[in-house]
């Protein structure tokens, strides 16, 4: 064994449960409601997108653009200049990605030095924490809370962000906040005021905000989703995060982006260039063109973004629905693709040995695949082991599926039911 103290820098990864969850559902053929991405075809304008893009030239199927395809970064510069109220320079001040994912790591490893302390709010999606760790960070976790709840059913809105303890938490190390807006997995979208109470900490610590706000068109009941790049003194500390994957339903093209002001795009960018250095062309391309159609009927009726709302809003109702009906007690999300629910009254024999060790909701989880065949995930998954405790009696739930998926979900959920 080697006598040097470190010898990757992925020591400080620890296994999280998600790989084993996917090969679970997969062997047990189970109704996966785990991973969120939608189980049915995308809108036939994105795919006529991309089928005219793969039959647009030769030049559809070489590089493009190392930091994003030139047709792409300009119409993203005058969607999001006018969704921002702000000039945003094409080649300066935008990077495209593979994916959101790359996006948060870009960021992470241009911005994060090592001993730089970065502030992530809780539940959060899962690769923050060791996307910081590799970069040499350190992590400091504040937890959402939820507020009691009366009555079957609660919100997304019950889980609030502590003033005093997250004030506690900025000083001299911090170098960045991680927020994600509309969130995963609580669909928790931020209020004004609690975007302004960071706004105010990172102006006045000097910290970069880090929004990754990849569900930032899917705002239900009429919630409003506020980018925190367009509050008072936050476009020039702000890298605000965005994908494809969903805002156009085409998780598998890994097309995402990072926009903010040049002085710090530059630095991501140089990241992107000295690791993966170019995007696919062809999905990138599509994606201008989405963007392009989206452009012209933003905020009206013919808005695709506002019949995708639509659509998942129903969705949503309705898993919503049958998890009340079955005893569950969900947290129905103001946004995002997602629904936790509580299942501390679900009484069940959690006898598998083989997970004795693991947390609760891990536990469960497994079981339910292997015993009900249905998918879900475990929202500890989502959190540090200094908060892991407090958050192993929910379930995350995707509603981003076919109406068979959901279905077939019910189907399992009344049965089980009625068994009790
Ligand atoms: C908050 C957040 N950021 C970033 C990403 C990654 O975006 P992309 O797919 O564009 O890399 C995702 C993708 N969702 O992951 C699926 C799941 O939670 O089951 C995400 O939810």
């Amino acid at each position: 064994m080697s006598c040097k103290p470190h010898t990757t820098r992925t020591e400080v990864v620890d296994k999280r449960i998600w790989s084993e969850l996917f090969q679970l559902t997969a062997e047990y053929k189970a109704v996966n409601l785990g991973q969120g991405f939608p189980d049915l075809p995308p809108a036939s304008f994105v795919q006529e997108a991309l089928f005219n893009a793969v039959n647009g030239g030769f030049h559809m199927h070489q590089y493009t653009r190392s930091l994003g395809h030139p047709p792409l970064v300009k119409i993203l510069a005058k969607f999001f200049g006018r969704v921002l109220g702000q000039e945003i320079d094409p080649m300066k001040d935008i990077l495209v990605t593979m994916g959101a994912y790359q996006a948060v790591f870009c960021a992470v490893q241009a911005l994060v030095y090592e001993g730089d302390e970065v502030i992530i709010l809780e539940p959060s999606y899962h690769c923050y924490e060791p996307m910081t760790l590799m970069a040499g960070g350190k992590t400091v976790h504040v937890p959402l809370k939820p507020q009691k709840v009366t009555g079957p059913t609660g919100s997304s809105a019950d889980w609030v962000l502590c003033s005093e303890e997250l004030t506690s938490k900025f000083n001299s190390h911090t170098k960045a906040i991680i927020i994600n807006n509309p969130s995963n997995p609580l669909g928790k979208v931020f209020q004004r005021e609690e975007l302004q109470m960071i706004a105010d900490l990172c102006i006045k610590h000097d910290v970069i905000c880090i929004s990754d706000e990849v569900y930032e068109w899917l705002t239900y009941d009429g919630a409003q989703h506020i980018k925190i790049a367009t509050l008072p003194g936050m476009w020039e500390r702000t890298v605000t995060i965005g994908t494809a994957g969903k805002s156009f339903g085409v998780t598998g093209w890994k097309v995402g982006w990072a926009i903010g002001p040049g002085h710090i795009l530059e630095h991501l960018q140089k990241i992107h260039q000295k690791s993966i250095c170019h995007c696919p062309t062809p999905t990138q391309e599509a994606v201008a063109v989405c963007f392009r159609m989206e452009y012209d009927t933003f905020g009206t009726e013919e808005s695709y973004f506002r019949q995708l709302r639509t659509q998942l809003q129903a969705k949503r109702l309705r898993l919503a629905e049958c998890l009340r009906s079955v005893g569950l007690q969900p947290f129905v999300p103001d946004g995002g693709y997602f629904i936790i629910t509580d299942i501390s009254n679900l009484k069940v024999d959690l006898n598998d040995p083989s997970t004795k060790d693991e947390p609760y909701d891990y536990r469960f989880t497994k079981w339910l695949i292997k015993e009900k065949g249905l998918s879900t995930i475990p929202v500890s998954g989502f959190c540090s082991p200094e908060h892991r405790e407090d958050f192993q009696k929910y379930i995350r739930i995707c509603f981003v599926k076919d109406d068979s998926t959901l279905e077939a979900a019910e189907d399992i959920l009344r049965k089980w039911k009625d068994e009790k």
